[in-house]
């Protein structure tokens, strides 16, 4: 699994490299500024004008170094705009032969831009970023905030006011300037089309607020020596289609031991959600679902979906059912948070099975919380799906200690913080969803990129949900809960994807009916990671 690293980390794995390995910062800047020049180069053409904003950091050197090499190449429409007042040694170096070879240079210092520096910004095909990266503190100020926004008013101009007829292609070096792993996610970015990271991924570029400011993402590495990357601590881990770990099944596999889930799910106006759920629990693979629903719903359900086992309930029933007879339980798909919601959750979650909680579900677990505060650290096998509106609602429930900064703008940092707290203190793994979905365990954060808002719909989230419950219902129960929630996502993000491709847009059952060979497609794939041929 790939890892992504914290700026602090990435200082660190800079200062071994130069005084472990005797690596000069100013020869990672060369290599820097050439790997990025050789990428960005792929996209654009000599007869473009490139605009080289440089901060006063390592940042800046790197695009100075870039703009030597486009000199070099016979580039003749190059700006530099340089500012900061406090210049590393190795961008003074660089600035001081962009100087020497006579390249147009502005150096705004501490000033703000005038007119000449928006008029060049205006002429501009290509600008690439260099304002700050990895050694930002706190969110941008002065005139480098200032060069941020006057881009986005440059690529406002060219896009929506010429109608396209002039575009304006950004390139971030490292991270798109702003972006920091203490910035609020609120904050004034860069905005790129392209961002080229070094040495490893940052966390802070797959914050879900920062990543779309990152464009398209690609990693190169300046000469970190391999074995100093491989030692990173504190990472998050980036997870992908070849991680998944579910095999193929045995071929003498059966109903009964292909997973079993009970569902509590739906309620008058969201039967569907319940539907949905059970469904893509059986294209996940399970073998027997049993929905308990209301009893104005049940026939309802049953009429729609043959193959789920319906029953009805109510709080009085639920302590007779054998819950533990279950691989799996999944609560709270358009359940509605009413009535005996509170009173079934709670027999839930003092059963042994596992147990993935959603939607409505999650703002009775919530509810439970706050009432009894002890109920979050007693309970069973637990996975929660919030989305972001949830996951401010499980946040809030936390104790007023554990409670830091508004989760709706955390920064990066205080992100992987808030879900490592938030999953240790509810003894659960979070799937916290989005474009791009966390996962945390206590211990873990793991990163899934769905970025495909096709997926997006009403309805996914129950789909995930149904998937999430096969998952674990399907992995063995010494294997990890957090190895459950990562299948799920990963076969809801491919399923999502393969109906884009087959529908174009599409309604969360379209999801459903992929989600079998979204899910084969990577058992497979797994099968052959492992090295097995028949
Ligand atoms: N050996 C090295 O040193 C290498 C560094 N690399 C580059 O160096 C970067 C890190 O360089 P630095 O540590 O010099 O720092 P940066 O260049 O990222 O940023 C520091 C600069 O930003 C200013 N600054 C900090 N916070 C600010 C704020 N809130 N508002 C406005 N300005 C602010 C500082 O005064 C300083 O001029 C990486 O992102 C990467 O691009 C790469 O070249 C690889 C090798
Ligand atoms: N732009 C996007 N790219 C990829 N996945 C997305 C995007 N937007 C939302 N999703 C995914 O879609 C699902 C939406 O879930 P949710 O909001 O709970 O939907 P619902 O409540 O309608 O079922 C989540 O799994 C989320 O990660
Ligand atoms: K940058």
């Amino acid at each position: 699994m790939e890892k992504a690293v914290s700026a602090k980390t990435m200082a660190a794995i800079d200062e071994n490299s130069q005084e472990q390995y005797g690596i000069p910062g100013i020869v990672l800047m060369e290599r820097a500024g050439l790997l990025a020049w050789k990428i960005l180069r792929e996209y654009i053409n000599p007869d473009m004008s490139v605009v080289f904003l440089a901060g006063g950091g390592n940042n800046g050197g790197d695009a100075l170094v870039m703009a030597r090499e486009a000199f070099m190449e016979g580039f003749d429409k190059i700006s530099v705009i340089a500012c900061g007042s406090r210049i590393s040694p190795s961008c003074a170096t660089n600035r001081g032969i962009i100087h020497s070879l006579g390249l147009p240079f502005v150096d705004i210092g501490t000033e703000e831009p005038g007119a000449s520096v928006e008029a060049i910004l205006r002429e501009a095909d290509v600008i690439v970023d260099g304002l700050s990266g990895t050694g930002l503190s706190g969110p941008l100020r002065g005139n480098a905030a200032t060069l941020v926004s006057l881009v986005a008013s440059v690529r406002k101009t060219s896009r929506e006011i010429l109608k396209e007829t002039r575009n304006v292609y950004v390139c971030s070096i490292d991270v798109p300037s702003g972006v920091g792993d203490d910035v609020p996610a609120s904050a004034p970015v860069m905005r790129a089309d392209r961002t080229i990271t070094m040495g490893m991924m940052k966390y802070a570029l797959l914050l879900p607020a920062f990543r779309e400011a990152c464009g398209e993402l690609s990693i190169v590495n300046p000469g970190f020596p391999p074995i100093v990357l491989d030692a990173a601590q504190d990472v998050l881990h980036v997870a992908d289609s070849e991680d998944f770990s579910l095999r193929p099944l045995d071929l003498s596999a059966y109903k009964k031991n292909r997973g079993h889930i009970a569902v509590f799910a739906g309620s008058e106006h969201y039967s569907g959600a319940a539907g949905l759920a059970c469904m893509a629990a059986f294209h996940a693979r399970c073998g027997l679902v049993t929905l308990y629903a209301d009893k104005n719903v049940q026939p309802l359900i049953a009429r729609e979906n043959p193959s789920i086992i319906t029953r009805t309930i109510s709080s009085g029933e639920i302590a007779s059912i054998p819950l533990e007879a279950y691989d799996a339980i999944l609560a709270g798909p358009g359940w509605g948070r009413g009535g005996d919601r509170e009173d079934i959750l709670a027999v839930l979650l003092d059963t042994a099975s596992q147990l993935v909680i959603d939607a409505d579900g999650l703002h009775v677990f919530a509810s439970l919380v706050k009432k009894d505060s002890g109920r979050a650290v007693t309970h069973c096998p637990l996975v929660l799906t919030p989305h972001p509106g949830e996951l401010k609602i499980l946040y809030d429930a936390l104790p007023s200690e554990l409670r830091k900064e508004d989760i709706s703008d955390a920064s990066p940092c205080h992100y992987k913080d808030i879900l490592t707290t938030m999953s240790s203190y509810y003894q659960a793994v979070i799937i916290a969803k989005s474009h791009v979905t966390w996962i945390a365990d206590g211990s873990r954060v793991y990163v899934v990129e769905g970025r495909d808002p096709s997926l997006g719909v009403a309805g996914s989230g129950d789909v995930l949900a149904g998937t999430c419950a096969a998952s674990m219902a399907a992995h063995a129960t010494d294997e990890s809960l957090a190895a459950s929630a990562l299948d799920a996502v990963l076969v809801h993000r491919n399923a999502g994807r393969r109906a884009r491709e087959t529908y174009g847009w599409y309604a969360a059952e379209d999801i459903v009916t992929v989600l079998g060979n979204a899910f084969d497609a990577l058992a497979e794939a797994r099968k052959g990671s492992r090295g097995i041929r028949r």
